[in-house]
């Protein structure tokens, strides 16, 4: 069932520069210029029910705008978006009911108050029945094991408690769609892996569809199978994490330990030398000569370890970026 249609959808942001000085103020005042910024420029995709889908983008290439269009902030300059049957710049309250986004960087939580009392608060919000709160609130406090910080004050909890609490703060209402825009940003690789856990198990058993912006390409490799990449307010990639590590990766990585010290001469029989140091070595070569140049290398180098790898998810979505740079 589809979640989201988004067709030809365009944002652009009228804006006025302004110089410094008395002088230049009276000027702008009288004769202010204004610009355009195209912030989304004609992108189209759908989603459908269930789905974890990663939407990407190097800073100011329109996730926010896009996602501020999905949710009935902002209204589009042209184009159409349709979530869950709803035209989300009505803001009707049953729309509303239906989602929830998830900050990493703000929190929807009172500061000065005990996470409950929120989560609470959401509940008379969303209107959320005393039985159906009572099953939610047991099952995400159980699968994120924040029971002994329910009532303390927000203020006094460690970012990776608080970004558990603002998940049920969110999920309390069992929203069909949920946004979440850098959820594991600042906490540790323990506490980024629950959260990552957490949110796989939910999303497979709820089938609660899921649109995450994430700077880590753990998250990303982890949890979406499917990747919608904007740079410069277009659509540059929509499609699956493995359909594009074949396309994009037509080479692969071999990263070499030595047992004694090798010179760079021995190596430059190879091109695509990444990096070379003394005891180690990384190269990067085309995918159907990986096993002849793998054999050579190891009879003619002191060889201790042998790694043979794809180019990393992140560096095929920076080579995307680039490509639509250079266009
Ligand atoms: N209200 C506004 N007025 C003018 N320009 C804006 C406005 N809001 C956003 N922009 C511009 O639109 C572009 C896209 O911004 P947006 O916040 O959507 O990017 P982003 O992909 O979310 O970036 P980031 O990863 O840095 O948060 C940027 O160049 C930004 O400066």
């Amino acid at each position: 069932m589809e979640i989201i249609a988004v067709k030809e959808l365009s944002k652009s942001f009228e804006y006025y520069t302004k110089e410094l000085g008395v002088r230049n103020s009276i000027k702008n005042l009288l004769f202010r210029k204004t610009l355009i910024k195209e912030a989304v420029r004609d992108i189209s995709f759908r989603i459908d029910q269930g789905e974890f889908v990663a939407f990407l983008g190097p800073n100011g290439a329109g996730k926010t705008t896009t996602l501020k269009m999905l949710s009935g902030i902002l209204h589009p300059t042209s184009g159409s978006v349709s979530v869950m049957g709803y035209n989300p710049s009505e803001r009707k309250n049953e729309f509303k009911r239906k989602f929830a986004i998830v900050m990493g960087q703000k929190s929807q939580l009172w500061w000065d108050l005990p996470a409950i009392e929120s989560i609470l608060l959401n509940k008379y919000i969303y209107q959320v029945e005393d039985v159906a709160y009572r099953k939610s609130l047991d099952e995400l406090t159980e699968l994120l094991q924040v029971h002994h910080v329910m009532n303390v004050q927000v203020r006094r909890l460690s970012l990776g408690e608080r970004m558990k609490l603002e998940l049920i703060a969110s999920l309390i209402h069992k929203p069909q769609l949920l946004f979440l825009d850098e959820p594991t940003i600042g906490l540790d690789i323990e506490t980024q892996k629950k959260v990552r856990d957490f949110l796989k198990y939910y999303n497979e058993q709820h089938k609660t569809t899921i649109v995450l912006t994430s700077h880590y390409m753990k998250d990303i490799e982890d949890l979406c199978s499917r990747l919608i990449l904007i740079s410069d307010g277009q659509l540059i990639y929509d499609g699956n994490l493995k359909e594009m590590n074949g396309a994009m990766n037509q080479t692969k990585v071999i990263k070499l330990k030595f047992t004694e010290r090798v010179k760079l001469e021995q190596l430059q029989t190879y091109a695509g030398i990444r990096h070379a140091e003394d005891y180690q070595a990384t190269l990067e070569i085309p995918k159907e000569q990986v096993n002849a140049v793998s054999r050579e290398l190891l009879a003619r180098l002191p060889i201790e370890d042998i790694l043979i790898e794809d180019i990393p998810v992140e560096e095929m979505i920076v080579s995307m970026y680039q490509r639509k740079r250079a266009q």
